[in-house]
């Protein structure tokens, strides 16, 4: 029998879907306009007016950064239409990742949100993360940012049965990548470089449609929890080690109860328990088409939500006729 909390767990899938859709469509109007805080300003306003129509009792955990930075969606505000009296939901979200994609019109622009319990997400400062995933079916622990990039791609060769030469990476495009990138070349590896967007760079490892093998690199640590969401309710292995540079990122480590500063994060450490993630596409990419604004008013958008304790995967197409949309 489904009881009444699987209803409403249920009813909250869908729309998170909604939330996701709002704040993709708010920022496609800023697609190639050049102005990436016009675009991410769209797309937090758009989130967090479906958020606050939601009724749970919902906490920013990974937002647009600290209360004094961030006027809107910043780490610890309440959202939610039953604040003090609904469900207790801790959020993960980035309304609009990949702001400079949006801005030039480049590809893998998401509106990006996870939900959990209270206390399922790690509440990860706005630091640089290092990350290396990689997708389902593998021993827990086959690759490892202990290990040398060399000995990881042998590792995951050998499971798959191919030679090193065959397997392809992705990594973020950034001069601080040079090092990582030569070294995968010497093994012969083909390595994707994208131009940002990692949260869809690191699902595309558990994409049997894109030919990525493994994620290698730094990018931002709240997009390795985001990304740990989907791979909770995909499969497949994410590890995160956050990257402090100096003493202002490390005082933010210790805010958030971080003590251990070189401690690696494997995919249930950044998100734990029955995680919901979603995403929106605002322009396409490997995971998403991006919003279509076509003839006669009708806008497209393509979304995926997935859910952790049933492992179900949700590709949702809408049409939007509203002329607010
Ligand atoms: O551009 P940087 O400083 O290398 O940071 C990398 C991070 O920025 C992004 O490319 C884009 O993120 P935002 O659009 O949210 O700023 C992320 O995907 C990635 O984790
Ligand atoms: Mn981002």
């Amino acid at each position: 029998m489904v009881n009444r909390s699987d209803v409403l767990d249920r009813v909250l899938v869908l729309e998170m879907v909604r939330v996701t859709e709002c704040a993709a469509m708010a920022a496609s109007h800023l697609v190639g306009r050049g102005d990436e805080k016009a675009a991410d300003a769209a797309a937090v306003d758009a989130m967090r007016d479906a958020l606050n129509e939601l009724a749970f009792d919902g906490t920013i955990v990974i937002g647009e950064g600290e209360r004094d930075e961030a006027p809107m969606l910043y780490i610890g505000e309440k959202v939610g239409a039953a604040i003090g009296t609904g469900p207790k939901i801790d959020i993960a979200l980035d309304p609009l990742e990949g702001t400079t994609i949006t801005a030039k019109a480049g590809p893998n622009a998401l509106a990006v949100l996870a939900i959990a319990e209270e206390g399922c997400l790690l509440n990860a400062p706005d630091v640089y993360m290092e990350k290396l995933a990689i997708g389902p079916g593998y021993a827990k622990d086959l690759v490892s940012l202990d290990k040398s990039v060399t000995e990881n791609v042998e590792a995951l060769a050998k499971a798959k049965g191919v030679k090193p030469n065959e397997i392809i990476a992705c990594v973020l495009d950034r001069p601080r990548h040079e090092k990582l990138i030569a070294e995968l070349r010497a093994i012969g590896c083909g390595v994707v470089l994208i131009p940002d967007g990692d949260v869809a760079g690191v699902i595309a490892v558990t994409n049997p449609e894109t030919t990525v093998d493994i994620y290698f690199g730094q990018g931002g640590a709240p997009e390795g929890v985001l990304a740990a969401a989907a791979l909770r309710c995909v499969g497949g292995q994410i590890q995160g080690r956050l990257v402090f540079r100096n003493d202002d990122e490390r005082r933010r480590a210790a805010k958030w109860g971080i003590t251990d500063l070189d401690r690696i994060y494997d995919t249930e450490d950044m998100a734990k328990g029955d995680v919901i993630f979603a995403a929106t596409g605002v322009t396409d990419g490997s995971l998403l088409d991006g919003v279509k604004r076509l003839k006669g008013g009708l806008v497209t958008t393509e979304s995926v939500v997935m859910r952790a304790s049933s492992g179900t995967v949700r590709w949702v197409r809408g049409e939007h006729r509203r002329s607010d949309a």
